[in-house]
């Protein structure tokens, strides 16, 4: 399973909507397609899946060129882009059949896997009619069909736009599970589901890729990383004079508690801790975790 991207451009008449965008994903897992509104989010989207012709460069999936042989690279993709308009006026079960037969998939298997999403994403009744489901149960259920035939590759384009809470959650539990076997390539603004659901994270703006890399690792990048640690007793004058000695700035003194800040090694927070308990004794030492919130603003805020 492969998703590429080689040099690719994308024109509206005169204005570049991509500039130039490159990636490579291979092997199971999830990658998080993040820009505000206009991004170029959609357009790469549907670039990869054939729904637009790039202006230069190509896309591949699972190593065939999209525009060049769409029937084949797209045989083991399943792709979800743009607010869904499935058939108003199939039952739930009939739409999924409807999909899997067109899909080549024997009666059985579709059978077996409506079955299986009915409970794993939390389906509407099976008898409703798609034209009466509301935004969340319609999104789920189109989701499913994309299922059905068990892609290799998934793609989905703001996959929780106008979903729930509830609904959110389902679709992130599901996200989880699914990335252990399949490539998930999805697009979002939302940080919280990117983090929670993704390895790996690409930032889009203005058509061209800001930062792209592991979120651990970008996270870690652009965060401020700080220790709280509690001291056994109020911190004296002197105290705050030794702490200032360690990791590369005190934050913050008061009472038992001092926040320091460091680069974000390892290494250097174990050091913190050694050189902090021959000052004085220590009841807690708390990391303030890496989050995503602080790339994401630097990444785009800076330069959109
Ligand atoms: N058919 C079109 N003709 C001209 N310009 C377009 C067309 N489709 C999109 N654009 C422009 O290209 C840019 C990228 O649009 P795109 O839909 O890819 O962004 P996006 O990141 O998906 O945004 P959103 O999150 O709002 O869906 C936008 O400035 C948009 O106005």
């Amino acid at each position: 399973m492969e998703i590429t991207f080689n040099k690719v451009t994308k024109k509206y008449h005169k204005f570049m909507a991509l500039d130039d965008v490159s990636f490579n994903y291979r092997d199971h897992g999830a990658i998080g397609y993040l820009g505000p509104n206009g991004a170029g989010k959609t357009t790469t989207l549907k670039v990869m899946t054939n729904l637009l012709r790039p202006s230069e460069g190509h896309a591949e999936l699972n190593g065939i060129d999209v525009n060049k042989y769409p029937k084949k690279a797209l045989a083991n993709v399943g792709s979800m882009i743009e607010t869904p308009t499935p058939y108003p006026f199939l039952t739930v079960k009939e739409s999924m059949q409807f999909v899997g037969e067109l899909r080549g998939i024997d009666k059985k298997t579709i059978n077996s896997k409506i079955d299986e999403f009915y409970d794993a994403l939390k389906l509407p009744p099976l008898t409703s009619k798609m034209g009466q489901l509301s935004k969340g149960q319609r999104q789920r259920a189109v989701f499913a069909s994309v299922l059905i035939s068990d892609p290799d590759v998934v793609i989905l384009d703001e996959p929780t736009s106008g979903l729930d809470p509830f609904e959110r959650k389902i679709f992130r539990d599901f996200i989880l599970e699914l990335k252990k076997t399949k490539l998930v390539f999805f697009s979002s603004h939302i940080l919280s589901e990117v983090s929670e659901t993704c390895d790996d994270v690409i930032f889009i703006n203005h058509g061209k890729i800001l930062k792209q890399g592991k979120i651990d690792e970008i996270a870690q990048e652009f965060n401020t990383n700080a220790v709280s640690i509690e001291f056994l007793k109020p911190l004296d004058n002197n105290m705050i004079k030794n702490i200032r000695s360690l990791g590369s700035g005190v934050l913050k003194t008061d009472g038992k508690y001092a926040v320091i800040k460091f680069s974000g090694k390892e290494d250097e927070r174990a050091q913190i801790l050694e050189n902090a308990i021959k000052l004085a004794p220590i009841i807690s030492y708390t990391s303030y975790g890496s989050d995503l919130e602080s790339a994401y603003l630097s990444i785009l805020g800076e330069k959109s």
